[in-house]
């Protein structure tokens, strides 16, 4: 089913087949056993988020009440580096981004059928010439998207396992968010949507870029 989308924002024809989406799922579990999950808290207020959270990657994104929303090294509760992002991930950053520099950061959330995340925008990082690439794995969700101002209109469809979303260009900043899971409507986990963000966080190096 063809999707209207803001423009910039690619979500098909871009899907992942069962295989590849086992094999994520499989990557993912080693990343969730050295990474565990924890409840992020939202900035000032501590208020937990419904979403349980991890990263790969050199840098993770993170969130607590005391020092809000960052990127850093290490896992907030362990303390020890996030595990590296799998290289399957690395592939289909390259095959899609469009994007000549590697993600740096991989966040995992995980949706129990309750979950759903408010409408936002991505944009603690320092890099916004790179797409923000997005990967459901799980049950379904409903997903809105908008424009780069909180109050333009949105729209919202569903998204299934293995599709991939891509914020980038004109849209790498358009609010979006996740309004509710559909419980049970797919095999692939035991439970619950699992979706995966990979990021460029860092400008990359002057010397490099420069021609
Ligand atoms: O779960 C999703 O599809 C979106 C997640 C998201 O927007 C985020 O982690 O910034
Ligand atoms: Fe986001």
């Amino acid at each position: 089913m063809a999707q209207v989308l803001p423009s910039g924002v690619r979500h098909l024809p871009f899907h992942l087949d069962q295989a590849a989406q086992e094999a994520l799922v499989e990557a993912i579990r080693d990343v969730v056993h050295a990474a565990p999950l924890y409840v992020p808290a939202m900035p000032k207020t501590g208020k937990p988020m419904s979403v349980r959270m991890t990263n790969c990657g050199a840098l993770g994104w993170v969130t607590d009440k005391e020092r809000g929303y960052r990127y850093q090294p290490t896992h907030p509760l362990t303390g020890e580096p996030w595990p590296p992002i799998p290289e399957m991930l690395h592939r289909l950053w390259r095959e899609v981004s469009g994007y000549d520099f590697p993600p740096e950061a991989c966040l995992v959330n995980f949706y129990t059928d309750s979950a759903k995340m408010g409408l936002h925008q991505d944009r603690d990082e320092s890099e916004f010439a790179a797409p923000v690439v997005s990967v459901s794995l799980g049950d379904d969700c409903l997903f809105r998207v908008g424009g780069t101002r909180r109050d333009d209109p949105t729209i919202s469809f569903r998204l299934q396992s293995g599709d991939i979303v891509i914020l980038g260009g004109e849209s790498r900043l358009c609010f979006h968010g996740v309004d509710r899971i559909y419980p049970a409507t797919s095999t692939l986990l035991k439970k619950g949507r699992i979706n995966l963000t990979l990021r460029r966080v860092t400008k990359p190096p002057a010397e490099v870029t420069a021609s």
